[in-house]
């Protein structure tokens, strides 16, 4: 999978983090097929379960399904099972959850209608000194760099991390590697909780696959704009 493989649309993934199916109904009028990308987080996923994953896929839409596993090996692999054949396309989990943890998600979704999983390295809320909170003294650079090699090693080739490293795990990964960024603010766009945040622009020049974006989108006056203008400044800055 090369970086350039992929349509601007399905570069940019819209967070629906919401409640419940009922309002990411409203809002999906408003974005009024702007995107094709859908994240459904662990607040709409556990409010709904799979079948509105199902429904989005009727819908048309390709869905990525942000768990963030992380719990011992056999739990983790059973929630991928779960998983299998809702029509997600990605699935999440934590590299810190280990190598173990992650190989045997890896097998658990090596079957036909599993998602493919991407590794989260470093939550892009977290910056030095909040990772320092929970005892790791490396960078976060550092310390994306690491889990990714695991991830990677355990043939997982698809990476959560800011647009801080996505340089530097482009370089190192290669193209083969599937980069996903949140912590995408449009200029002027409010922080919020995110800590290690860049442009769309920034983002995508330095080498992301797809861009997730929430607040920015789900929240503006008009979402359908504020998509529209996100995946131009995308298809300007391939
Ligand atoms: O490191 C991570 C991993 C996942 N996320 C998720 O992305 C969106 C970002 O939403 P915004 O409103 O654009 O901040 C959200 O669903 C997170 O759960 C992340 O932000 N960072």
């Amino acid at each position: 999978m090369t970086t350039k493989a992929f349509h601007p649309t399905d570069r940019l993934i819209v967070a629906l983090d919401f409640p419940s199916a009922a309002p990411a109904r409203v809002f999906l009028k408003q974005l009024d097929s702007a995107c094709r990308w859908l994240k459904v987080g662990m607040e709409l996923y556990y409010a709904e379960g799979n079948a509105f994953v199902e429904e989005l896929r009727g819908l048309g839409y390709e869905v990525f399904l942000d768990l963030k596993l992380h719990d011992i090996p056999n739990t983790v692999a059973g929630a991928v099972r779960s998983t299998t054949n809702a029509g997600a396309s990605l699935l999440t989990l934590h590299a810190t959850g280990g190598s173990v943890m992650m190989a045997a998600a890896v097998e658990a979704a090596s079957v036909p209608g599993a998602p493919r999983l991407l590794a989260v390295t470093v939550l892009t809320s977290m910056d030095a000194a909040q990772l320092s909170g929970i005892g790791i003294a490396s960078s976060p650079a550092d310390q994306v760099l690491r889990l990714a090699r695991l991830a990677w090693s355990t043939g997982i080739r698809g990476m959560v991390c800011s647009a801080e490293e996505v340089a530097l795990l482009r370089e190192v990964l290669g193209d083969e590697a599937e980069l996903v960024i949140p912590g995408i603010r449009p200029a002027g766009a409010a922080i919020g909780d995110q800590s290690r945040i860049a442009t769309p622009a920034e983002a995508i020049r330095r080498g992301a696959s797809r861009l997730v974006v929430g607040r920015p989108i789900t929240q503006a006056p008009d979402p359908k704009s504020a998509a529209l203008a996100i995946l131009d400044e995308i298809a300007t800055s391939i």
